[in-house]
């Protein structure tokens, strides 16, 4: 590591540059012992090079901007350093509020860092007091978990601001006892709308307080909460790889696109899906939680079973969902990553011109502190499908993000109508694609061929139709109502966190019908050659990989490189279509 700036005043940043040495273990980064078994029992035994940097200067008590690709292991750069920090003198600390705060955007994040933090306690055989708080508990709720007080805190800022205004936290205290302070996914936090809440909370922080900022991406967002929150602090970005300087994307993703009229996104998918030209799991992404019902019902005809997150489900649900499908209980999760204000404008639209019914559903709230991209960790998929382009460059970095974890391999296929030609085209200058030096990052998907997707297109229109508008809203109703009545068993099962998840299902079949069976099974004779061969290939790779991506429970298996199913495929089946077969 060199420090490229030599005079550093208050002011000025720190910039590093760094050599990375993989050689370097958890010890050598200093590493408490029990920590580095808990990492082995996890099956987690080589740091990520954000790991290896940041570990050692969190440890010295700096504070650090952290900037690292999606999935680069960011969460324990900053919680294995706070926890050893916690573990020593803990008896001896002030305490009169929690001496580490960690703030993140959502709700979901909220829980998988305190899962991430529980599961080292236990492994590390230490014990502290952690807790999460959100905005909808209450005042009486907030108090209890305060009460001790925890050592650590994991929540968003409006819900700190919550318990600052209502007087369940003391300013004063937080400026006595805050020793660590974490913002997380800070990209996102200003986005989320937190901004009033974290200028309200900046004058609590002592200046003592060591100050850590994890991130995905710059933006001016991250440079605004640098200046509000950090002092004089270490900023480090990971050395690029690729040619583009804002290559942020996982070198381990292969991505990829299908043009598409928007009419005939339905048939692709189906045609992706149904001949399993993709490996699993797959993470569907759609841009409103209508799609993402009809996306579920279409697939359902054909017999193929998917469970929808959104914001408008209770948080249980959510959270349970996130579980069964990280357990691998199912393969097919379709995500709404939706903006907020779109679906406000639709729902307002119902109300004033929709029926009784819809008008009542229309009502039901989005929750605000609810991100179904940014930041979670979902286990083990392989693939990632646009459905619907996101909004933003950024928007598909992070989409794309949640697969290639760590050292894992994946695939990103867009699904990309006429309309959507532009914002295909700011991502691909972003990832630094251009015709014209031949650069290629996201390639057209090379497993489909135009011949079966017309033999399957009578099928997918006849079945598309049936999905209506009607049908959709009424499954959208219905799967939030038995939602709600899991909700209370859900909150049973978070209480008492039995082991087995498959307490209720979440990719049930939201019509009445079992799929016929000239839907469910696609007849070899309309598969042409190379879709058997293409078919053949994504079988083989899974078999090669153990079909490792799914139903696994235990510490994380090491994906073989040699096994990569896509680099394969994808190299073999374009040669052999630039020989034409
Ligand atoms: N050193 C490691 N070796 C193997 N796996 C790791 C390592 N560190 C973290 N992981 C795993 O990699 C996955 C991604 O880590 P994490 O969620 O911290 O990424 P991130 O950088 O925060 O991503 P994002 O920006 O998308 O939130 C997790 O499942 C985590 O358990």
């Amino acid at each position: 590591m060199a420090e490229t700036n030599e005079n550093v005043s208050k002011e000025t940043v720190k910039e590093y540059e760094f050599e990375d040495s993989e050689d370097q273990s958890f010890e050598d980064l200093g590493l408490d012992a029990r920590l580095v078994r808990a990492l082995l029992k996890k099956g987690i035994d080589k740091s990520t090079p954000i790991q290896r940097v940041a570990i050692p200067l969190i440890l010295e008590g700096k504070d650090v901007v952290a900037r690292a690709k999606t999935g680069s292991g960011k969460t324990f750069a900053y919680l294995l350093p706070l926890l050893q920090k916690l573990f020593t003198n803990n008896a001896d600390r002030k305490k009169l509020a929690p001496n580490a705060f960690i703030l993140v955007p959502t709700r979901e994040l909220c829980q998988q860092v305190y899962n991430e933090v529980l599961s080292i306690l236990e492994l590390c055989r230490v014990q502290l007091k952690v807790v999460q708080l959100n905005s909808n508990m209450l005042h009486s709720d907030l108090r209890a978990a305060l009460t001790g007080p925890p050592d650590v805190l994991i929540s968003t800022p409006t819900c700190v601001q919550k318990c600052l205004s209502s007087g369940v936290l003391q300013g004063a205290s937080i400026n006595s006892s805050l020793e660590t302070l974490v913002l997380d996914e800070a990209d996102l936090l200003l986005s989320y709308g937190y901004e009033n809440d974290i200028k309200a909370f900046t004058p609590h922080i002592p200046r003592s307080c060591q100050c850590l900022l994890m991130s995905a991406t710059s933006s001016a967002d991250v440079d605004k909460l640098k200046k509000l929150i950090l002092h004089n602090p270490f900023i480090l970005t990971l050395p690029e790889v690729g040619n583009h300087k804002d290559d942020i994307i996982p070198k381990n993703v292969e991505q990829f696109w299908i043009p598409c009229a928007e009419r005939d996104k339905l048939l692709y998918i189906l045609s992706v899906l149904k001949l399993e030209l993709v490996q699993k799991k797959v993470l569907v992404f759609t841009n409103t939680i209508d799609t993402s019902f009809r996306l579920k019902l279409f697939l359902e005809k054909f017999g193929i079973k998917s469970a929808v997150l959104n914001a408008e489900l209770p948080q249980n649900s959510r959270l349970h969902i996130l579980e069964e499908f990280n357990a691998g209980l199912f393969d097919y999760l379709i995500a709404a990553d939706i903006s907020l204000s779109k679906e406000k404008d639709e729902a307002a639209k119902e109300n004033n011109g929709g029926s009784r019914k819809s008008r009542k559903f229309a009502k039901h709230k989005l929750d605000s502190e609810f991100g179904v991209v940014r930041g979670i960790d979902f286990k083990n998929v392989y693939t990632v499908i646009n459905f619907e382009m996101p909004q933003s460059v950024a928007g598909y970095v992070h989409r794309i993000g949640r697969t290639g974890r760590a050292y894992n391999s994946g695939a990103s296929i867009s699904l990309v109508s006429p309309d959507e030609m532009d914002t295909l085209g700011e991502i691909r200058s972003f990832v630094g694609d251009d015709e014209k030096n031949g650069s290629n990052t996201i390639a057209e998907f090379p497993l489909l061929t135009k011949n079966v997707v017309e033999s399957l297109r009578y099928r997918a229109e006849d079945v598309a139709k049936s999905v209506t508008k009607i049908a959709v809203r009424e499954s959208r109703a219905q799967d939030l109502r038995n939602e709600i009545l899991n909700s209370e068993k859900l909150k049973a099962h978070f209480e008492s966190k039995p082991r087995e998840l498959d307490l209720l299902k979440h990719d049930k079949l939201l019509s009445k019908n079992a799929p016929p069976t000239h839907l469910r099974d696609v007849p070899d004779y309309l598969l042409d050659k190379t879709t058997k061969e293409a078919k053949q290939m994504v079988k083989l790779a899974r078999d090669a990989m153990g079909n490792n991506n799914h139903r696994h429970r235990g510490p994380k298996r090491k994906t073989r490189k040699d096994a990569d199913p896509l680099k394969a495929i994808s190299s073999s089946v374009s040669k052999k279509s630039r020989k034409g077969v």
